[in-house]
């Protein structure tokens, strides 16, 4: 699959009770791009998101990988490039115990045992979870869960991560743990996130979107000045470019 690029054209879906969650929304990604898709509650970003590797089909529209469009019969071709971790952790998360979980991916490419012990181990230090791989997933901590489902996309190298929410119910290290990590992924990155502040800090570039179509793609720090766009969007700048709410100072 060359470059890695992710086309996006005039993608459209509806849920079958009628919902329009994606009303016509086209983009490129290139190669190495850090791409956050946000937007308020329920425009349309995890719907988009699971397109990108084929868990929902358009409505209309299409979505390809490289030269590889995302159709049922390349579903196997695109998901060993484009690695995707769900919202809910529960929905990745379906062995025994967490090692089990992130050797599944490696154990079905056909890698040798000696291969997938590095793999798995080396995708559990990388997120801190060393110490629950012989936990089975249902006693974990939200937190743990989400750390354990990373785990799961990183022992498969992926050349396109795509996250939803990564971030979502991390404590302030692991927080800061994980954005080491994706600043480390020298490859394709695409999340969706409420968390704007990290957002600044990761990305050169900011898809908004508005009741399922684009309402802006541009630089985050240009994206968080422009006040109408944020409050026609439902969006408020973050925290560090926000002046302080007593002295009304400050703000980058
Ligand atoms: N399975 C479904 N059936 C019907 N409608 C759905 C379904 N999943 C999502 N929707 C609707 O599609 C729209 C987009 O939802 P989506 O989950 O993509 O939003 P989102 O931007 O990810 O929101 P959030 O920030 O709350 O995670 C919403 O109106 C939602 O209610």
């Amino acid at each position: 699959m060359s470059h890695h690029i992710v086309e996006v054209k005039d993608l459209r879906h509806s849920y079958p009770d009628g919902t329009e969650a994606l009303r016509g929304v086209s983009f490129t990604i290139h190669h190495g791009e850090s791409v956050a898709v946000i937007g308020a509650n329920g425009a349309g970003k995890s719907t988009l998101l699971l397109h990108l590797n084929g868990y929902l089909p358009p409505t209309a529209g299409e979505v390809r990988i490289g030269d590889t469009p995302v159709v049922r019969t390349t579903l196997a071709e695109v998901r060993r490039t484009v690695g995707m971790v769900f919202q809910d952790p529960d929905d990745q998360l379906f062995m025994p115990t967490v090692g089990e979980d992130v050797a599944f991916g490696p154990l079905n490419l056909g890698l040798p045992p000696g291969e997938v012990e590095r793999r798995v181990a080396e995708s559990l230090a990388r997120v801190g979870a060393g110490h629950l791989r012989d936990k089975p997933p249902y006693r974990l901590s939200g937190g743990e869960k989400k750390r354990a489902a990373i785990a799961t996309v990183l022992s498969m190298s992926p050349d396109i991560l795509v996250m939803d929410e990564p971030t979502a119910g991390l404590d302030p290290f692991a927080r800061r743990q994980l954005m080491g990590l994706l600043r480390e992924f020298r490859h394709t990155k695409i999340f969706t996130s409420h968390d704007l502040d990290m957002v600044l800090e990761l990305c050169e570039r900011t898809i908004v979107l508005r009741e399922g179509v684009v309402a802006a793609d541009g630089p985050p720090r240009e994206i968080f000045r422009n006040a109408e766009l944020l409050a026609a969007c439902r969006l408020e700048p973050p925290f560090s470019m926000q002046g302080c709410p007593v002295c009304g100072t400050g703000g980058r």
